[in-house]
Parts: C-alpha cells; structure tokens; sequence
C-alpha cells in the first residue's frame, strides 16, 4: 500500500517560508517582489488557475497583478505589452497563462519575454540553459516534481529507471532532462510508443503526463515504484482526477500523488519560489 504524498502539504511549507521572506523584506523597508500573470481570454480552467495564483500570492504578501486581455486581442498588441512588462522595474516575473487563443503564436510570445523575468521557464533561454545545467528558472510543474521526489528521499536518482508518460514542452521534456540531470536513466513514452505498458513497468520512478483520465492502470506499474500523477482532467461523472487510476494503483506502488492536491499545489509554489529567485537576481 502506498505512501500517498501530498503535494498540498509541501507546498504549505514553502508558502510559509516564502511568506517569512516577504515579512524580512518588507520589515528591513525593502521593495517585494511582483509577479505580473497575463490571461488572456475566458478559458475557465485557466481563469481558475490564475485566480489560484492570484490568491498564493497574497497568502504570501507578494506583489502581484492580474492582467486580463480580450480573447481577440491581435499578436502584435499582446507582443507590445509584453515589453511594456519587460521594461517596467517593478515587475520581477512575468507569466502567460496558456493555452493562448489558436490566431496567436504561443511561442512568439514566451520568446517575447525578458529571460530575466521568465519565471515560468518557457523562453529558448532557459530551457537550453535547463539542458546544459546551468543557472535559470526551472518550469514550475517539473521542478515541482523534483521537489516532491526530494521530499520522499529521492535525490541522487544514480541507478533508478525513470519513466515520463507525455512529451509536451511544459511538463514530458523538461522533467526528463531535470531526471537525467539528477542521473536517471530516462526513457520518455508518447502517443506513438508502442508497448507503453511494458516500458513503464519497468519504471522505479513513473511520471504521468499525458492528460487522459486514469490511463494508467496498475498492470503498467512495477510493485514499490513512486507514481507521479501530473495529470488533470474530468472524468466521464466531471469529477477531478488524474492520469492514473489512483486507487489500484496505490495498491502496488510505494508511493503515490493523488489528484487533486498533489503535484497542481506544487505548481503555484514554484512559480512563488521562481519569481523571488527572479527578485532576488535583480536587486543583488
Ligand atoms: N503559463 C503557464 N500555463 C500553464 C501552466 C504553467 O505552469 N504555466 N500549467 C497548467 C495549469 N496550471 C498552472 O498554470 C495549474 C494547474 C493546476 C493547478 C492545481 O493546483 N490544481 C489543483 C486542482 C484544481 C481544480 O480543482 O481544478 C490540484 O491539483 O490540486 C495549479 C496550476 C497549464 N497552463
């Protein structure tokens, strides 16, 4: 029976932290941080999230500002605030909240942003600076992760076989390299892999992201492996839940993140942790 880790819980943790933070900066007179979120449009999954970022930072005491843009704003109008953003000094990270509307070029847009300021780790800069292990901001779902994997112990990944489910640029690929970065042995699964099951039994580390509801079924997962369940999604009843079939699996796995309150709180921390980061660059 597996250990269920709740993401929710160490996410508190940092909160509290960061929230101690805002409090020294803001006894010694200092400026806080600020974190600028752009929405675009009424998506509701993405207006709930912004909301919920929107609400982490003031839990925190933490600068911030919600910007909502018109669903049929032009590319080039949105480009041009972005800059707006870049160029103002009180604003220490800057996120847009995707998906964008299909007219615009979503990647247009995350290399429009100042890398300083990336504090969702989405522009070609730190992505690549993610590769080649250097100093930037991690995107805040697979750090994340990472954070939850330390939590339980699992560090010095050396001899563990991991296996991420999902390639996207958000989650699938930059996990596998953080993975790799910590000595895994990584092997990513996608739509077009065949015998996904087989790979993935094989896992000592399984990370779900695919974005289907409980795909993975406990015969995919060896006996003792941590599950990692990133996925968000309403079942056929619209009720929450993951990528994995949580309640077998649990069974078999030594540990487990449920669906909600496990990796999504985890998220919201990050990108926390990440804009302070971006803060504390900036002002030395
Ligand atoms: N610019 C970005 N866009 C998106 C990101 C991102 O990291 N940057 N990730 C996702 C959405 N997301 C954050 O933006 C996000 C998703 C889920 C949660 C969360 O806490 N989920 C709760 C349940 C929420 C519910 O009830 O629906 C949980 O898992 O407990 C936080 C953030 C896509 N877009």
């Amino acid at each position: 029976m597996a250990e269920i880790v709740y993401g929710s819980e160490i996410a508190k943790k940092i909160k509290a932290k960061l929230a101690a933070k805002m409090q020294a900066l803001k006894q010694e007179g200092k400026r806080l941080p600020k974190l600028c979120v752009v929405l675009v449009g009424n998506h509701p999954a993405s207006l709930s999230y912004v909301t919920g970022k929107e609400k982490a930072c003031r839990e925190i005491g933490m600068e911030n500002d919600l910007i909502r843009l018109p669903q049929d704003i032009s590319e080039k109008a949105l480009l041009d605030f972005i800059q707006k953003l870049n160029v103002d000094d009180a604003v220490d990270g800057i996120l847009v909240q995707l998906p964008l509307p299909a007219h615009i070029d979503e990647h247009k847009v995350l290399f429009a942003i100042d890398p300083a300021k990336d504090v969702d780790g989405f522009h070609p800069i730190s992505l690549g600076k993610l590769m080649l292990q250097e100093d930037t901001f991690i995107s805040c779902t697979p750090k994340g992760i990472m954070r939850i994997l330390e939590e339980i112990g699992y560090d010095d990944l050396s001899g563990k076989k991991a296996v991420v489910v999902g390639r996207s640029n958000i989650v699938g690929k930059p996990v596998a390299q953080l993975l790799m970065n910590k000595h895994a042995t990584v092997t990513v699964c996608h739509s077009r892999t065949k015998n996904v099951e087989e790979i993935a039994a094989q896992a000592d580390i399984l990370i779900a992201a695919i974005g289907k509801p409980r795909y993975i079924h406990a015969s995919w997962v060896k006996e003792g492996a941590v599950v990692i369940d990133v996925g968000i999604n309403r079942d056929e009843n619209n009720k929450l839940c993951g990528d994995v079939d949580f309640e077998a699996v649990k069974e078999k796995a030594a540990y487990i993140t449920p669906v909600p309150k496990g990796v999504g709180p985890m998220t919201i921390a990050m990108l926390l942790e990440n804009t302070l980061e971006a803060y504390e660059k900036k002002e030395g």
